[in-house]
């Protein structure tokens, strides 16, 4: 055993391991020590200026971009699932979009677990109290922003507000969705997003700047002496004690820094917050996991839990300009679009200084009107219950196919499915998020496209039904695991994403956004049936980042790997904290819901 240093050592510097660690310290008499394989970024423009994003080193150096296995259902392809890589995680490069998700997909985290605690109305509490809402301006409000200030906090860490800049087309395309039938949202946070409006976002208002994990839960306390962040420090393995009451119990944990292989003692608890990709390869080289693969990785299993890294769920989408999804694009005559910024560059250099200037103009734009779809908005009555009816018929065998043959994961993965369904034919499951992108987002790069203004209407396949899974094949720990988020495995969420393809299309040519279309570019004219959609689809749809499940919180009997307070099975000391252990994907962007998790760690409650 180690000599203990640290009461707590968190494995992952990232959104959840910041707000954990940040927690923790308040206690001035808790040590714990930070360890992050990335660097702290928090000065680069590329990550405090919001219409940055995507630009300079975020995507390369900031970003594990994780590669799939060949993608079976997308024409063997491999995708690139990214996450991101410093102080903050995926906080650093995300989109900033700080939503909410259906109410009734919260509940299922309880229902699945038998425990009230993981319920929306249990939660709620805690969205409010980890964020620093400011209200939106006069400004604002007149460019279509709206809120409910009782779902909203005012004394948290996580700073939320709105942009300073409105794209006119964003403006249109929400009439249009209006039109088309969707209701206009009092607040893209209330637990009923069925509807249209403007995400608020984890953006410092009065400076308009990215807040980040790092900025919300290390940088007010960085000065702590009680906590300690190491950063470039790549965790390869949790050091095991001798059992503690026949429980597998941490001493310590290694990591590499600068070529060299270090270890750090701990007396109370090891906290693995790697993220849904990371925190499966920390447990398997550490010896948890399904005993087969570790052998066959040249890893010594210590404890066989064979559903880690299973239940995998993510989806085929995502919209950044280069990390796309499905869309519908077409050619616009407006001509204050985020092509501009591309096509001119004296133009792009101008709106750069305006925004140090007075932070206003096109680089003050975070994402972004959205909205989210129910199957009513996608399917008509008979094709949702045609849909629903053979995904019923076939929920054993699609159950037992994505639980690699384990039969507490068939279980827990069947009883997902009848859940997801029964929401489904209530309109609660709410399969895609539709918004708009002022500009170019597609799959053809920008030198081989028409050198024009587009609108784009992205559409994100939220709540898979499809799971993956995701396991390491060396016991290197610098070696990349195998990724397979079995992406379109369920014929559902095909169905849904060509149905977005479809919607996409009406909105574009709907009034008043009809008024700046001239043409459509993408999928273009010759995708017409259902089938024509799929195949493009298929050849072109790239993931979505919003990877969950891999180490789930379920009872064992349905194949969980943690436990309600994120405990592992079988282990007397390591907690999970981070968006791996959510079992059931619900539709919203992550972040708000990884920051929240109700859970106490030495009598003290987490948010
Ligand atoms: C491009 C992109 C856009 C997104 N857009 C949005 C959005 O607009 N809104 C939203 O709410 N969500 C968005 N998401 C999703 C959201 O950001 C993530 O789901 C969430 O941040 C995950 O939090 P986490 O704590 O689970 O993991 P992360 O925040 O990813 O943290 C994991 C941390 O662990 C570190 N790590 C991993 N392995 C090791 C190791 N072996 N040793 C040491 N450190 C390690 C990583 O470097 C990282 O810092 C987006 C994600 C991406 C990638």
């Amino acid at each position: 055993s180690l000599a203990p240093l640290y009461d707590y050592v968190v494995v992952g510097g990232g959104t959840a391991g910041l707000t954990v660690a940040s927690r923790l310290t308040e206690d001035p008499s808790v040590t714990v020590a930070v360890l992050e394989a990335g660097f702290n970024a928090e000065g680069l423009p590329e990550v405090f200026i919001p219409g940055l994003i995507g630009t300079g080193i975020s995507f390369t150096t900031l970003n594990w971009a994780y590669a799939t296995v060949p993608q079976k259902h997308l024409g063997g392809r491999n995708l690139t699932v990214n996450a991101g890589k410093a102080l903050g995680g995926s906080s650093i490069i995300n989109s900033m979009i700080f939503p909410r998700a259906e109410k009734e997909q919260y509940d299922v985290w309880g229902q699945l677990n038998n425990d009230s605690t993981w319920t929306w109305s249990a939660l709620l509490p805690f969205f409010k109290k980890s964020e620093l809402f400011t209200p939106p301006n006069a400004f604002q409000t007149a460019s279509g922003v709206r809120f409910l200030s009782s779902v909203h906090g005012f004394a948290g860490r996580v700073k939320v507000g709105f942009p300073n800049y409105f794209f006119t087309q964003s403006a249109l395309w929400r009439k249009a969705a209006e039109g088309l039938g969707f209701p206009a949202s009092p607040d893209l946070a209330n637990g009923d997003p069925h509807a249209i409006g403007i995400a608020p976002n984890s953006l410092d208002a009065a400076n308009n700047t990215r807040c980040s994990a790092a900025c919300a839960y290390y940088t007010p306390f960085a000065t702590r002496p009680n906590l300690v962040v190491i950063t470039n420090a790549t965790v390869s393995r949790i050091l095991w004690a001798d059992q503690r009451s026949g429980k597998l119990t941490a001493s310590g944990v290694e990591y590499i820094v600068n070529n060299r292989t270090e270890t750090i003692g701990l007396s109370k608890e090891v906290i693995v917050s790697a993220g849904t990709i990371g925190s499966p390869k920390v447990l398997e080289l550490s010896g948890i996991g399904n005993s087969t693969i570790l052998k066959a990785a040249g890893v010594t299993p210590v404890l066989n839990l064979p559903t880690v890294g299973e239940n995998f769920a993510g989806a085929p989408s995502r919209y950044l300009n280069h990390h796309v999804h499905s869309w519908a694009n077409a050619f616009t005559n407006i001509t204050l679009t985020k092509d501009a910024l591309l096509l001119n560059l004296t133009f792009a250099a101008e709106q750069e200084a305006l925004w140090f200037k007075n932070r206003t103009g096109l680089y003050s734009a975070a994402p972004r009107s959205l909205g989210i779809a129910a199957p009513s908005d996608i399917f008509s009555p008979e094709e949702l219950n045609g849909l629903v009816a053979q995904a019923e018929a076939n929920l054993t065998y699609f159950a037992t196919r994505f639980s690699n043959g384990n039969s507490a994961l068939a279980k827990g993965i069947a009883a997902q499915h009848n859940i997801a369904l029964a929401l489904y034919k209530r309109n609660k499951e709410l399969p895609l998020e539709m918004n708009a992108e002022p500009g170019y987002s597609g799959p053809t790069s920008f030198n081989a496209r028409p050198a024009r203004n587009y609108t784009t209407i992205n559409s994100v396949l939220y709540a898979p039904l499809s799971r993956g899974r995701t396991h390491i094949v060396s016991s290197d720990p610098l070696v990349a695991p195998a990724v397979d988020p079995a992406y379109w495995a369920h014929p559902l969420d095909v169905a849904a994403q060509v149905g977005g393809i479809k919607l996409a299309r009406k909105m574009l040519i709907a009034p008043p956004l009809d008024s700046i279309y001239v043409g459509e570019f993408e999928p273009g004219s010759d995708k017409q049936t259902d089938e024509e959609i799929e195949e493009w689809l298929r050849t072109v749809v790239t993931s979505d980042n919003h990877e969950v499940g891999s180490l789930s919180m379920m009872p064992q009997s349905l194949g969980g790997v943690v436990d309600t307070s994120l405990k592992v099975y079988g282990t007397a000391n390591v907690r999970v904290v981070d968006a791996s252990i959510i079992p059931f994907p619900v539709s919203a962007h992550l972040v708000r819901s990884v920051v929240c998790f109700p859970i106490k760690i030495a009598n003290l409650l987490l948010v």
